[in-house]
């Protein structure tokens, strides 16, 4: 049986700054708000005969990577059922309800979530994390992110 192992790597500096609003229904929405994310990760590896699984100095290079990404950006919900966003010159333009909102595409990260959520953010993050660690070898990965010191939400994948 192939012994694994779990890296965790939980570092202060892997955050990002971000403005976002939480969207409840059709016509219910938070006001536009930021917070700073912090972001940790899970691996779970095959132990080698050396007693090492994997450089959890490359997943902690990837993850900053990640991170800084998103930094400083408004985050928007491209795959929300509750909005539709285009492009308007310079601008998004986002059709919420009623509303509609001018963001500059310069600021803005239309990301491919359904929410501007803590799920959401955690499901993008697992998904470019997985995409940036294909070649691995990996069994499970495991990406929290937190918008403040009590709330947070995890996504894991399993091969
Ligand atoms: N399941 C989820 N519920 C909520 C989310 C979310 O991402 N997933 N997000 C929000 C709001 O965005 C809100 O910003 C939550 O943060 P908030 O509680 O205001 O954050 P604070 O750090 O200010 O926490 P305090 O307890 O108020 O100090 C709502 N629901």
């Amino acid at each position: 049986m192939t012994e694994l192992t779990s890296l965790h790597i939980d570092k202060q500096s892997h955050k990002f700054s971000a403005a976002h609003y939480t969207i409840f229904s059709a016509t219910e929405r938070e006001r536009l708000h930021g917070h700073n994310y912090a972001v940790s990760a899970r691996f779970v590896a095959p132990m080698g005969d050396n007693g090492f699984a994997a450089d959890y100095n490359v997943y902690k290079r990837r993850i900053a990577q990640l991170c800084d990404e998103l930094d400083e950006y408004t985050l928007l919900a491209g795959e929300s059922p509750f909005q539709h966003i285009e492009e308007d010159g310079v601008y998004y333009r986002v059709h919420f309800d009623r509303d509609q909102m001018l963001f500059l595409r310069s600021d803005t990260r239309v990301l491919p979530i359904r929410n501007a959520t803590v799920e959401e953010f955690s499901r993008y993050l697992l998904a470019r994390l997985l995409e940036l660690s294909a070649a691995d070898g990996l069994r499970e990965v495991e990406v929290s992110v937190a918008s403040g010191p009590s709330q947070r939400a995890s996504a894991i994948w399993r091969s």
